[in-house]
């Protein structure tokens, strides 16, 4: 099966860091794949890379086949990609709808099409038609992310990058932000989750990549992979996940 997206070694530097030594990934269509490893892995920065956020090499990110690396966020987001970015980065001051209408907007001038509307995201996060008029900053963490994953859906995407999506919320937020991923799959999304709690990616994703230290140090359907395997690949040999 051809990826929809793949990197092919994948770097990127901040100045003089280099944080990626050659990552080789692939998501298919359709496919839920999680990201995981611990804090300064290069997880989110894998994602920047993708999404054109950082300058890498044209053949190191492939988008149906094509090399598309380095290319802008903007025209990334033409192409169907999407991004829930570390920390939402929602606009303050700003209603629910005002930040979902930015989406569209863009959505629109940029051309890229797809099934997502407001009234659909309504249905898959209902909470969001009651805020409808709330400033952003009165929500909560949960309902500020499903603002968030809400206004990537609105891009349009058939790749869809998260990151952290769980991250500070309580656990009973965290499902039902989960529960609408099998929607948003099935609406012909494929998405690629940075994930710190590996229960939780074991779960939601069919594979998964273990990031260390810039590089994947393991790879496999998230459902066979052991716990041991996963703990030797986060830390190095000779730890376990617990
Ligand atoms: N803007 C930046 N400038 C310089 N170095 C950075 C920058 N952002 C990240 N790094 C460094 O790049 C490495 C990878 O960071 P990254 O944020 O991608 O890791 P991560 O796996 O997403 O971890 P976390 O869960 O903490 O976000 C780390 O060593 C980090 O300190």
């Amino acid at each position: 099966m051809s990826a929809v997206l793949s990197t092919h070694g994948l770097i990127a530097r901040y100045g003089d860091f280099q944080a990626l030594y050659g990552v080789d990934v692939e998501l298919h269509a359709g496919e839920a794949v999680a990201l995981i490893g611990a804090n300064g892995a290069g997880k989110s920065t894998f994602l920047r890379a993708v999404m054109g956020l950082l300058p890498v090499g044209r053949d190191m990110v492939r988008l149906d086949g094509e090399p598309v690396g380095g290319t802008s966020a903007d025209r990334m987001v033409k192409r169907g990609v999407a991004i829930v970015p570390e920390g939402r980065r929602l606009f303050t001051g700003m209603s629910v709808d005002d930040n979902l209408k930015v989406a569209i907007d863009q959505a629109a001038r940029l051309g890229a099409k797809g099934g997502w509307s407001l009234e659909r995201l309504h249905r898959l996060f209902p909470i969001l038609k009651e805020k409808a008029k709330t400033p952003v900053q009165s929500l909560s963490g949960g309902q500020q992310q499903m603002v968030a994953i809400g206004r990537a859906l609105l891009c349009q995407p058939r790749v869809l990058l998260c990151d952290e999506i769980s991250l500070g919320l309580a656990p009973k937020v965290i499902r039902e932000i989960y529960a609408a991923l099998p929607e948003i799959r099935g609406a012909g999304t494929a998405m690629i989750l940075v994930e710190q709690d590996v229960g939780l990616a074991k779960e939601a994703t069919d594979r998964l990549y273990c990031m260390l230290e810039g590089r994947v140090t393991l790879s496999g359907r998230s459902a066979e992979v052991t716990r041991e395997a996963i703990g030797e690949a986060y830390f190095g040999a000779g730890h376990a996940v617990v």
